[in-house]
């Protein structure tokens, strides 16, 4: 369970505004149930929020901006509550919750983005029957069949994604199971997973891994990401004998990345010095015929798996690439899909407050102009959760990052991310985003269930230790909300 809150940071130059935008009064749903760790009545807040700056040449794009209104932000707290029951985005089986009410979008916003919304949703339909979405590479955009194989646009393309989940669950279960073996491995069985990878064929898996494995995996994974051989070096000395139990797993898409290649080459002469045979020990997960491919093949490789030309790298996190790392460390893949698919389903719907992917855009879109005029800041108070910016990093930085719009307009454009983890970071950069230059938005993430239940232990009276965590969220993000300028309190 997850909830997500955003806000946008205020312009210290900007004077406290007198003027309030009226927010929606009719309430959305009948009843709102509302995301928090305790069973007390929701707080009510004392807050102002804050209008920024917005610079008037913000890009040479022909496509008009829509204007905003600089005074439209909510200050008294009824109107904030309205505010906020009223975009709440709740989705109970996927207990997730989306809060934008302080990010002050107004409804003249709103208004103005709904036909761009429109046709996002239309050209998305188009992307996932199968319309040729990526122009420049002249392929299809697919990773969302991977989660629903029914979706694909034909029989022999849902045929090739479950063939390949059927082969990955298949090879999985018997590596961890014993049936597939190193060669010569005093434990008889795998132990360890190596995979070798850069940008999109890494952090996914690395993100994975942080946040879903079991404490004792069956085999426990480290990664070669980059082309550092003291970082390469410090991998393999880690794994010392346990090489010969160690299952590498070279990802590459293209299968000619020179950073992957170079990881391969230092693990496969790790492998000569130790005596090992590297073939019986190989993986790889590439397209058909990559040099990676070609390689595997001719080198005999233990196995290999199929990458998509439909599936781009960022977005490969559920195709073979990382559903094969998490099989091996003992996460159901199955349940991943299904999430994922479930996510998708709440995203194809074409009301933008009910659509919580279209509402994450509204609020970056208004928060950074469209243009990327402000960093986005996310906060996961959780440290399962801790490369989730580092994944959105490539996820939004290389799809958003362009010199031209797809009209062949210069647009130079994108949206800056980073961000760590809370509360721990609340005691480092997080200072400046406090106090220093306000050129930032923020999300904050907090995860609603923090110990299996029965799990809990109060390190004071009433008090568990994920009541701090939550109490630090809550401070943080109001702090952040109000900044310099207001007070705040509970009821
Ligand atoms: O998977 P590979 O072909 O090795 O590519 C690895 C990475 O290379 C480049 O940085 C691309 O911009 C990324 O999108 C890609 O994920």
């Amino acid at each position: 369970m997850a909830s997500l809150s955003s806000l946008c940071s205020s312009s210290p130059s900007i004077k406290s505004q007198t003027s309030i935008t009226k927010p929606l009064v009719i309430l959305r749903k009948d009843s709102v149930t509302f995301p928090t760790r305790f069973s007390k009545t929701p707080s009510l807040v004392q807050t102002q929020s804050v209008a920024r700056e917005i610079s008037a040449d913000l890009s040479n794009t022909n496509d008009v901006v829509p204007k905003k209104a600089k005074n439209g932000l909510e200050k008294d707290p009824r109107e904030l509550w309205k505010r906020y029951v009223d975009w709440l985005y709740q989705h109970k089986e996927l207990g997730l919750y989306l809060d934008v009410s302080r990010v002050g979008f107004t409804d003249e916003f709103v208004e103005e983005m709904e036909p761009r919304f429109q046709s996002a949703f239309k050209a998305m339909e188009e992307l996932e029957k199968g319309a040729i979405a990526n122009p420049d590479e002249g392929r299809m955009v697919g990773h969302y069949w991977l989660r629903k194989p029914e979706l694909a646009p034909n029989s022999f393309l849902k045929s090739q994604i479950e063939t390949t989940l059927d082969a990955v669950r298949k090879f999985a279960d018997e590596v961890v199971s014993g049936k597939i073996k190193p060669p010569s491995s005093p434990e008889g069985r795998f132990t360890s997973i190596l995979s070798v990878g850069i940008g999109g064929s890494a952090l996914g898996p690395q993100f994975v891994a942080e946040a879903l494995a079991p404490d004792n995996p069956p085999l426990k994974i480290r990664f070669i990401d980059n082309t550092d051989p003291a970082g390469i070096d410090h991998q393999i000395a880690q794994l010392g004998p346990e090489l010969a139990s160690t299952i590498v797993v070279v990802i590459s898409k293209s299968g000619g990345t020179p950073e992957t290649r170079n990881g391969l080459l230092e693990v496969q002469k790790a492998f000569r010095e130790a005596g090992l045979e590297f073939a019986k020990q190989g993986v790889a997960i590439t397209q058909e015929n990559s040099l990676l491919d070609n390689t595997a093949r001719i080198e005999g490789w233990l196995a290999r798996f199929p990458m998509f030309d439909w599936v781009g790298g960022r977005t490969s996190e559920m195709s073979a690439v990382g559903l094969l790392p998490a099989a091996l460390q003992g996460i159901d893949v199955r349940e991943m899909l299904a999430g994922a698919s479930l996510m998708d389903e709440a995203n194809r719907t074409t009301v933008l407050r009910n659509n919580p992917a279209a509402l994450l855009a509204l609020c970056w879109y208004w928060a950074s102009d469209g243009v990327g005029s402000k960093d986005m800041v996310v906060l996961p108070y959780k440290d399962s959760l801790l490369l989730f910016s580092r994944y959105l990093q490539q996820l939004v930085m290389e799809s958003l990052g362009k010199e031209f719009d797809l009209d062949g307009n210069r647009v130079n454009q994108g949206l800056t991310v980073y961000g760590n983890k809370g509360s721990t970071d609340q005691h480092a950069y997080i200072q400046q985003l406090r106090e220093g230059v306000h050129n930032f938005f923020a999300t904050f993430i907090e995860v609603l269930r923090d110990r299996p239940p029965g799990h809990d232990w109060e390190l004071e009276p009433g008090v568990t230790c994920g009541d701090y965590l939550f109490g630090m969220l809550q401070v943080k993000y109001m702090i952040q909300t109000i900044l310099n300028t207001a007070w705040w309190h509970w009821i």
